[in-house]
């Protein structure tokens, strides 16, 4: 591929995740250059253009997409923002590397599907990047090569260390378990068929606002029995780790890695502080996927049909948040371009 030019990215959105991609594109990712920047914001422009020399900056994507100042588009603007400017990057015909989630709700992600399928090809990448986390590509082998018999169960702790005022209760399912609805089923290989909510004590550290932790059970279509420990003020740090039951065994990821201390009577190994350093490989190995398989000429990743069943899954449990009992999910057959 070293004769083929540099892929030119614009960039859409130049906050946290925005800037974070710029940094990889700039300093990791081979074969790609950020030739602009999109972000209304003038001090998050000027500091993301001090990250990548040489970008073109704009405030709307038309005017990017106008000037031809791209050939590929990172969007990482909040969730809200996504559709429209999916829809404008779609019909100019650019592959898409979208940051989670496809779009906040079903109705808009369905749009985004139909926009992509009169266009005809695959063009978006949905940022689900635990799926290009060694650990859980790992797991999932392991469930796919069946040593261990089985899969039965699994179960998983998403716990962030403290959120910001701005997250809401709805966030706990449509920011943060917006993951494990893409990840588990793709790692036991099943389509979630309904989602229930319980919730546990609450937390008096949590904001006022938040009634947390809570429960999520998941039943998947191959009878995999899901629960995942949603969790947004453990205050120690940031862990993300599942344990996958099987007919013979029992397999663990993210658990706590590195330098083991034992001093002072005591023992002690490092935890992770954030998803920036836990998922850091993941960000750069779904770049680095994106960008080789967009220079090919194709598509690769979490699809928008992928993006489309996260949404329904998270309607379901948005409602099951408000209910007792398990929401049953309704999913349309998956379009030929997908399928
Ligand atoms: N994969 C992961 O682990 C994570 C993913 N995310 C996702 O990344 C996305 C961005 O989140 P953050 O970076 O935390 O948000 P942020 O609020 O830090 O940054 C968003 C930026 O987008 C800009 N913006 C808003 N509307 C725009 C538009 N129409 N055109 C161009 N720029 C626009 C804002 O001015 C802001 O600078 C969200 O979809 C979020 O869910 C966020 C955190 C972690
Ligand atoms: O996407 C992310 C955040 O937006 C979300 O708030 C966190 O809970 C997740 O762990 C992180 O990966």
């Amino acid at each position: 591929m070293s004769n083929t030019p540099d892929l030119r990215v614009g960039v859409v959105g130049a906050g946290l995740m925005g800037t974070d991609h710029i940094t990889r594109l700039t300093t990791t990712i081979a074969g790609a250059t950020v030739s602009a920047i999109v972000e209304p914001d003038e001090t998050r422009s000027a500091a993301a253009t001090a990250l990548a020399p040489g970008a073109a900056t704009y405030t709307r994507i038309e005017d990017a997409l106008e000037a031809g100042a791209m050939d590929a588009v990172v969007v990482a603007t909040p969730g809200q923002f996504h559709e429209p400017v999916l829809l404008a990057a779609l019909r100019a015909g650019l592959p898409i590397l979208c940051e989670k989630p496809l779009t906040p709700d079903p109705e808009s992600s369905w749009r985004v599907l139909e926009t992509e399928q009169a266009v005809g090809r695959r063009l978006i990448q949905v940022g689900f990047m635990r799926r290009f986390d060694p650990q859980y590509r790992q797991l999932r082998d392991l469930v796919a090569a069946g040593t261990a018999g089985e899969l039965l169960m699994v179960r998983g702790v998403h716990r962030n260390p403290a959120v910001p005022g701005s997250y809401t209760q709805q966030m706990l399912i449509n920011d943060s378990v917006v993951h494990e609805f893409d990840v588990v089923p793709w790692l036991a290989g099943g389509t979630i068929r309904s989602v229930e909510v319980r919730y546990a004590k609450r937390n008096a550290l949590s904001p006022a606002h938040l009634r947390e932790p809570i429960l999520v059970l998941m039943e998947l279509d191959n009878d995999v029995l899901v629960d995942v420990e949603m969790n947004v003020s453990i205050q120690f740090g940031y862990q993300v780790a599942t344990e996958a039951v099987f007919q013979r065994g029992v397999a663990r990821i993210g658990q706590p890695e590195g330098l083991q201390l034992w001093q002072d009577a005591a023992f002690r190994i490092a935890e992770h502080e954030g998803f920036g350093t836990r998922f850091s490989a993941a960000y750069d190995a779904q770049l680095r996927a994106w960008v080789d398989a967009t220079r090919r000429g194709e598509a690769t990743g979490p699809s928008a049909w992928d993006g489309y069943k996260v949404a329904v899954a998270c309607a379901a449990g948005v409602e099951a948040l408000g209910t007792t009992g398990p929401v049953a999910l309704d999913l349309p057959p998956a379009p030929d371009l997908y399928a």
